[in-house]
């Protein structure tokens, strides 16, 4: 039956008849998901045990990171490390969860070979924090507003891993992440449509990269996702073991569209009375055990971890070291002086994805903020007192993080002889136009290149904009002779092998090769002429 109903539902969607299906019937169906959000916390140590917390050597070197009590030796004991707890109070009180004085530690027992101790240590009867809410908004996180409330959070480990080698028969036991701290959040089932899950985890996952509590990321395990998805209110089904967003995304369309099907043979009482856990396959949802299977794990307070007893002025002083709200810094980008685009302000303010980053975010919004206030001052001073708000983020964001880039520079280092005040100089030059764009992404470039290669950074003498055009010659031609450029672009014409190219510019057959030219003309003159002058000059030369 199932099968049969499988390949109607890719019916249905393949011949793109779904539409019609949503339009008539789906507005009956009602979805409800809840999720729950594993997250891995970037703790120096362990949980219970001064292991290294570095979950991802496991294919070179497994087992390295690992304790006695790490691989469950009898007799070991677990120790709480505390820079665990202190992180999960950061964690609640940013969704303003209410962080529990007493909590305590519970083992779930189940059998696997990745847990060698024979149960996990969770937070089941007294979990760390309780309620809270992380509310969607429209102008920043692209959904209608929508507030999804917490249920809890809790800490926890996490487990080994498995690999299978099954043309061998093999499955390996790697115990690097054996007793990662974890945090499992769990919200309401408050979700109504996809579109509010996929906000949602984005959300929370740039949370945690701003107060710095995990990597966030998603394709390594850090982050995991489980889906709890009913329709109509008949049983709730467990999505596991989706491995990034489109997968999280495509199963809970998948199982919404299966459950309705369901519903509409009128099978809905017979096969979904009872929850079940459910994986994915790329392709379609698939049952991996239901009720009836599901394991008793037991729970029962750990007698080896005594309760956490925290005083109110440990989670104020926390509270104290919060960074703003992600969004609170966003809207204040977005508003004057700043005027920024939403994707400008989020630029500054979340954290992409977590490796091979030249910058943190607060680096890089300190950098911009006060070069900002620079050149708001040395606009004020000069002829020219329009102010492009545009300036700052366009040459701090897109050129010279680019440059930085190129060249595996670090903001923290340039920023020692670059400061505000000498990028506001060179934001200057442009802003009074006595260099182009083309010239002074050139001088930019030069000048941190410079800067990397040379000794300036251990002297540490900043750096000046002005005195570089001089040296490497960069004066803009502001009044170029027509001649000269008339030569200059008749040379360049004559230079060129391809007399096709030219050919076919002149008849119109590829109008855009022009810019060919244009390029070649603004290399030569290395920016110093504008690309519109260019492009005047070889259409009079050209005849066209
Ligand atoms: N009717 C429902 N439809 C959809 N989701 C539901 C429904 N009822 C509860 N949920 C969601 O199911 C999740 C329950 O998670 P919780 O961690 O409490 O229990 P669990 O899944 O049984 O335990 P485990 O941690 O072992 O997976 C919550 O996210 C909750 O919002
Ligand atoms: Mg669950
Ligand atoms: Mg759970």
């Amino acid at each position: 039956m199932q099968f049969k109903f499988n390949l109607s539902f890719q019916r249905y969607y393949r011949t793109g008849s779904i539409h019609h299906f949503e339009h008539r019937q789906l507005s009956k169906y009602k979805l409800k998901c809840g999720l729950e959000i594993h997250t891995q916390l970037n703790t120096r140590k362990k949980l219970f045990s001064q292991s290294t917390n570095d979950p991802f050597h496991s294919i070179e070197s497994p087992n390295v990171h690992t304790s006695y009590f790490d691989i469950a030796l009898p007799g070991t004991q677990p120790i709480l490390n505390y820079e665990a707890v202190l992180y999960a109070i950061r964690l609640s009180l940013a969704i303003n969860a209410k962080v529990n004085l007493q909590s305590s530690f519970d083992r779930k027992h189940y059998f696997y070979g990745d847990q060698p101790m024979g149960y996990q240590i969770t937070q089941h009867y007294q979990p760390f924090a309780t309620g809270g809410q992380i509310k969607l908004n429209r102008d920043i996180d692209g959904v209608d507003d929508k507030n999804i409330r917490i249920i809890q959070l809790q800490l926890e480990q996490d487990t080994g891993k498995s690999v299978y080698r099954e043309n061998e028969g093999l499955t390996l036991i790697d115990l690097n992440r054996s007793n990662v701290p974890l945090i499992e959040m769990v919200t309401q089932p408050d979700f109504t449509d996809v579109k509010q899950i996929r906000a949602f985890i984005k959300k929370y996952q740039n949370l945690v990269r701003h107060l710095n509590v995990s990597t966030g990321d998603l394709e390594t395990g850090a982050m995991r996702v489980d889906v709890n998805l009913s329709v109509n209110d008949f049983a709730r089904v467990e999505l596991k073991n989706l491995p990034n967003t489109s997968s999280i995304i495509n199963a809970v369309k998948f199982e919404f569209q299966r459950q309705v099907q369901i519903i509409e043979d009128g099978k809905g009482p017979e096969l979904l009375l009872h929850p079940e856990t459910r994986g994915w396959n790329g392709e379609a949802t698939i049952k991996l055990r239901s009720k009836e299977t599901t394991i008793d794990y037991r729970y029962m307070p750990d007698p080896e971890l005594p309760v956490i007893s925290l005083s109110p002025l440990a989670v104020e002083g926390v509270a104290k070291t919060l960074p703003p709200a992600p969004e609170d810094v966003i809207k204040k980008l977005m508003a004057a002086p700043y005027s920024l685009s939403l994707k400008d302000a989020k630029l500054l303010t979340i954290k992409g994805n977590s490796q091979d980053q030249m910058y943190t975010q607060p680096e890089l919004l300190k950098f911009y903020v006060e070069t900002f206030q620079c050149y708001l001052k040395d606009v004020k001073k000069s002829e020219n007192r329009k102010i492009n708000y545009k300036l700052p983020t366009n040459w701090i964001i897109h050129e010279l993080l680019g440059i930085l880039n190129k060249l595996q520079m670090p903001l923290k280092e340039l920023t020692v002889i670059m400061t505000p005040e000498n990028f506001s100089e060179f934001l200057m030059l442009i802003h009074r136009k006595e260099i182009s764009n083309a010239t002074g992404k050139l001088l930019l470039f030069h000048a941190v290149e410079n800067l990397h290669n040379s000794d300036v950074i251990k002297e540490q003498k900043t750096v000046n904009f002005t005195s570089l055009i001089d040296e490497y010659d960069l004066g803009k031609i502001s009044q170029i002779d027509d001649n000269e450029l008339e030569k200059l672009c008749q040379d360049i014409i004559d230079e060129i092998k391809d007399k096709k190219l030219i050919e076919n510019i002149v008849s119109g057959k590829k109008k855009n090769s022009i810019k060919y030219l244009i390029g070649l003309g603004m290399r030569v003159s290395q920016g110093r002429i504008s690309a519109q002058e260019f492009e005047r000059m070889f259409r009079k030369v050209l005849e066209i």
